[in-house]
């Protein structure tokens, strides 16, 4: 297998390794992951995440074991158990049936790598695509509200959402972005943040419940965020609280975009009700010490929710941001997302 080298994840002289997001930003740690426990650990407790990115990481990981020569059972259960790690982005089960797909070739060793390396390549591709579309829709001065994270961490290239922010200050150079901390495990506070300072675009950190009262002073002008899934009718799932935004959004007249890649489309699920929505471990609601240690603020056997997701209903969204295009809700409605899949 080639090199393939992102902000979060590299395969490099024969060796895979993995930038741990959850230790971020105050530390930057790379983890070699050679094999599947190590990486189903990594994906389910988020040191790798983003959408596109937890399906690149388990696809490289596939490839390299296909290298190592491990038999093709022993493949095919990896691939299912790396599927099984999340259950809402939809991206990792693309990667996992295209991988599944070169299994069947003779040669299925090079059928998985070239898959693999295929994947990777194409996704950095689909976000200068999707960020030159959406840096259309922003103007000069915007004040741009985004929510966790969408940037080169959660993807191979420079990001979703994120990607459209940073082409927007490359043509304007004034762009000023608000970023939702994302409660519970922060990913804006810590890996937006993290990005934007590397890219030297001006924020303002905020937490998730100040975001009314400045759309309400008129100080958001448009709201960009990411996806994991986006189902035929456009409804879409992404972290918990964009819902919150999309219909806040709506009430003060904010356009509101969605950024994904085709591979965040899932054509095959009807709706928003039919998208499985992770639940994950109370401690994140609870407040951790250090590594999912005792909680730090609740009570330690608070009840707790805890969904890693919420859908937004296509009739809140102004437009959808893909690679493809920018499609309006009357595109949508016609059932423009099932046409780009056909
Ligand atoms: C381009 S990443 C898309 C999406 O993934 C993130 O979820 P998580 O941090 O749990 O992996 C978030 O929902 C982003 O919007």
């Amino acid at each position: 297998m080639q090199n393939l080298i992102a902000s979060s994840v590299k395969y490099e002289n024969g060796s895979l390794s993995v930038l741990d997001q959850y230790l971020l930003p105050h530390q930057q740690v790379w983890h070699q992951c050679h094999d599947v426990e190590t990486m189903k650990e990594l994906i389910i407790s988020l040191k790798v995440r983003g959408a596109p990115l937890i399906g690149l990481s388990a696809s490289l990981l596939v490839a390299y074991l296909a290298e190592q020569g491990v038999v093709k059972g022993e493949l095919e259960k990896a691939i299912n158990e790396l599927e099984a790690t999340r259950p809402t982005a939809v991206n990792l089960m693309h990667c996992m049936t295209a991988l599944r797909k070169a299994l069947t070739q003779s040669d299925y060793v090079a059928g998985i790598v070239t898959t693999a390396e295929r994947l990777f390549i194409e996704d950095i591709e689909l976000c200068e695509r999707m960020a030159s579309r959406g840096a259309e829709l922003i103007n000069s001065g915007d004040n741009i509200l985004t929510h966790c994270n969408t940037g080169a961490l959660a993807t191979a290239g420079i990001g979703t959402a994120l990607g459209v922010i940073y082409k927007a200050q490359q043509k304007y150079g004034n762009v000023h972005v608000w970023v939702n901390e994302t409660r519970p495990l922060l990913q804006g506070g810590r890996l937006t943040a993290f990005e934007l300072e590397r890219w030297k675009i001006p924020y303002t950190l905020i937490c998730d419940n100040m975001a009314a009262s400045l759309m309400a002073a008129g100080k958001v002008d448009k709201i960009v965020v990411g996806a994991d899934r986006i189902a035929a009718n456009g409804d879409f799932a992404n972290k918990v609280g964009t819902y919150n935004l999309a219909v806040l959004a709506y009430f003060h007249n904010i356009p509101f975009y969605v950024v994904a890649p085709i591979t965040t489309l899932d054509t095959n699920t009807a709706c928003g009700d039919d998208i499985e929505i992770e639940q994950r471990n109370p401690q994140e609601v609870r407040g951790v010490s250090g590594s999912f240690g005792e909680a730090l603020w609740a009570p330690t056997n608070a009840n707790v929710y805890n969904p890693a997701f919420d859908i937004t209903p296509a009739k809140l969204v102004t437009g959808w941001v893909l690679d493809t295009g920018v499609y309006n809700q009357q595109q949508v409605l016609m059932g423009k997302l099932k046409e780009l899949t056909q």
